[in-house]
């Protein structure tokens, strides 16, 4: 805890006013891992930065997405504005200082258009780290949950071998942040950083591997031709490597501040490798991804903003079952107490919302996505699922009606449910208006585009989009429904056996398109459920590491994952342990396999897509109690199998 009492220590105040997270929670491996150091990371709530304490400007990078500071004590603080903002290339940044310049804790630094960030940003969350923690022996962070630019206090800390200080106490000696390994300069062949740049080249696989190489203010950022050719023994072995991951196409390598741009430049040097640009990297790295890899990742970038609403509501469906469907006696619970109705309905309203306007909520993220005004696409949503049109089930018993354009008949059907008519619509809605901004003046700009980019796509949505994409859609999920009835135990066997490593790849959230299709075809799904066995399966798996296991940190990092995966979040789990032992995960696979194939053989439903991990059971329509006997599965037989291996192996 912070003492502000304590004056042998160095304040420093908060670069940014907002909501505090945990530097374990940023959505990106180099800051959660403390590659770069330890921390805490700020979601602003409005876009400017101070300088958290006096001290000088050691660097900012030209993008001005980062500012590095020493404090007057010799303290190094990293302020990275949002992730992976050096992609924006400076655009909706403003730097107020220079490196080299002094600042007092207050000063201005960089102001941003936060609405900007986030729309174009991966997020605007904003890491504030510490990358010379092994200097320190106080290290201490703030307990409060929103701060004040420049007010309030964010760290507490005090450079080792400080003359003027106390004795270090022993509490402050373990709060050290995460030691960092110094980068060492060699000389050995005439210049800065020489000889590690050509060991990074050959741990990437060679020259010929690399398609495209550049840095921003952390990081290495290389397009390779072939990821598998990276040696990670070698990289992990270097002092000057503080970790290392291939994400969205490019393979990253954590430096650090103020010594990954001379390595950079030492890799141009002597290995002849033309500098890149950002873009460069990027559409070579998006090169490498073949379609389907293109296209799962563009449904994951729709579907995953998206999922806390979705979630919420199948856990208040779920809640409203409870309530409504007689579960331990003949009696639903509002039929035993009426007047609890009421409180039924109103939540199934708060629930169903997000189901029944699901296109708008779809139209946000697509549109966005597809670079289009969001706020376009949620209206585009509505209006496919306009309360005058009709929807389908009442169309298929003839109740619909139809526009009559110049004799040709336009079906006045609601898109409730649906989930490809909208995501085609979105990204024709984009085009047309991205297509429009480009030719349109610009004092004319609000008056066309978009009046004419939600025309056009409306119209094109009822007449053709709509119609088409709604019998793909009908094609899908009679398939799917096909295959789980004329097999359902391989079906179940498989989908419980191949879903964590689709996970792994990322691929699972295209399902979550197919789940929602299936709900709004069907009313139901049956390939949600495995979904929730598969995550509880990873941690009861992670939970037999946690009991066998004899390091402490191991227990650690298990408990706490595990905690996360019977909530339905399993990467920590996965990543974090169970596939680094690998049969962990083996067990976890396996058994979910076999539940998988059980719960689907018993035709255990789903209504909603609810929290998939322990409460699940919330969101089973029917087979609740077929359900849980596989949950117990899960349970079991990744745990029974793991921490007998486990109790061997850690002896
Ligand atoms: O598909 C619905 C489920 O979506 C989330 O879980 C899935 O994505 C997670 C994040 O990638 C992953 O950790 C988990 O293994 C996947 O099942 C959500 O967390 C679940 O609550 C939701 O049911």
């Amino acid at each position: 805890m912070i003492d502000k009492e304590r004056n042998d220590r160095e304040m420093i105040v908060a670069p940014l006013s907002g909501v505090i997270k945990n530097i374990e929670d940023v959505p990106d491996p180099t800051f959660a891992q403390k590659m770069m150091g330890d921390g805490m990371a700020i979601e602003p709530t409005e876009g400017k930065v101070v300088a958290p304490v006096a001290g000088e400007i050691v660097q900012i990078f030209p993008t001005k997405h980062a500012v590095g500071l020493r404090s007057e004590s010799g303290i190094e603080v990293l302020i990275h504005i949002g992730l992976e903002t050096v992609a924006l290339d400076g655009e909706g940044f403003e730097a107020h200082v220079k490196q080299g310049d002094k600042v007092k804790a207050g000063d201005p630094l960089v102001t941003f258009d936060l609405e900007f960030i986030k729309e174009k940003a991966a997020s605007h969350i904003t890491p504030v780290v510490i990358t010379n923690g092994d200097a320190l022996e106080v290290f201490k962070k703030t307990e409060e949950e929103n701060v004040t630019a420049g007010e309030s206090p964010l760290f507490q800390a005090k450079v080792k071998g400080d003359q003027d200080s106390e004795k270090p106490e022993d509490e402050g000696a373990e709060e050290k942040p995460a030691e960092q390994p110094q980068a060492q300069a060699s000389n050995q062949s005439g210049g800065q950083y020489n000889d590690e740049a050509k060991v990074i080249v050959d741990a990437v696989g060679g020259l010929d591997n690399i398609m495209a190489a550049t840095h921003c203010v952390t990081r290495l950022r290389f397009a390779l031709s072939d990821e598998e050719k990276v040696d990670e023994e070698k990289l992990k072995n270097m002092d000057l490597v503080k970790g290392q991951f291939a994400a969205n196409g490019q393979y990253q390598v954590v430096i650090g501040q103020g010594t990954v741009d001379k390595v950079y430049k030492a890799m141009v040097k002597e290995t002849g490798i033309e500098e890149a640009s950002k873009e460069d990297v990027k559409a070579a790295g998006g090169q490498q991804q073949n379609a389907l890899q293109r296209g799962v990742k563009v449904l994951a970038d729709i579907f995953i903003p998206i999922l806390p609403a979705i979630v919420t509501a199948g856990l208040l469906l779920g809640i409203n079952n409870i309530l409504v469907n007689p579960i331990f006696t003949d009696e639903s619970i509002i039929e035993m107490f009426p007047s609890w109705s009421g409180i039924a309905d109103m939540i199934n309203i708060i629930a169903n919302t997000a189901f029944t306007f699901l296109p708008a909520l779809i139209g946000w993220s697509a549109v966005k996505r597809f670079g289009g005004n969001p706020l376009l696409g949620i209206v585009l949503g509505l209006i496919m699922v306009h309360p005058d049109l009709t929807p389908a089930g009442d169309f298929a018993q003839g109740k619909g009606e139809t526009w009559n354009l110049f004799g040709f008949q336009v079906n006045q059907l609601s898109y409730q449910g649906q989930v490809l008519p909208v995501l085609v619509a979105g990204w024709v809605l984009a085009r047309i208006q991205v297509w429009l901004e480009k030719r349109v003046m610009d004092s004319l700009q609000l008056l066309i585009v978009p009046p004419v980019a939600l025309l056009v796509t409306g119209f094109l949505a009822f007449i053709i989009i709509g119609p088409v994409t709604y019998t793909v859609g009908t094609w899908i999920t009679d398939g799917v429904v096909w295959v789980f009835e004329v097999a359902p135990i391989i079906g179940g066997l498989l989908y419980g056996f191949l879903y964590a490593p689709l996970v792994i790849t990322g691929m699972h959230h295209t399902f979550l398109a197919v789940d929602l299709q299936l709900i709004g075809s069907t009313g139901t799904t049956f390939l949600w459920p495995i979904v929730a066995l598969s995550n509880v399966a990873q941690g009861a798996a992670v939970f037999a590491i946690m009991l066998a296991a004899k390091d402490e940190k191991v227990k650690g990092l298990a408990g706490t994952s595990g905690i996360s995966a019977m909530l339905g979040i399993t990467e920590p789990a996965m990543f974090g342990v169970n596939l680094q032992y690998k049969y962990p995960f083996y067990a976890a696979i396996s058994g979910t396999a076999i539940a998988g194939a059980f719960i689907t053989f018993q035709d255990v439903l789903a209504s909603s897509i609810g929290i998939g991990g322990l409460p699940a059971p919330l969101s089973i329509q029917s087979g609740v109690w077929s359900f849980i006997i596989g949950i117990v599965i899960v349970l079991m037989i990744p745990f029974v199998i793991t921490y007998f291996i486990a109790r061997r192996k850690f002896r």
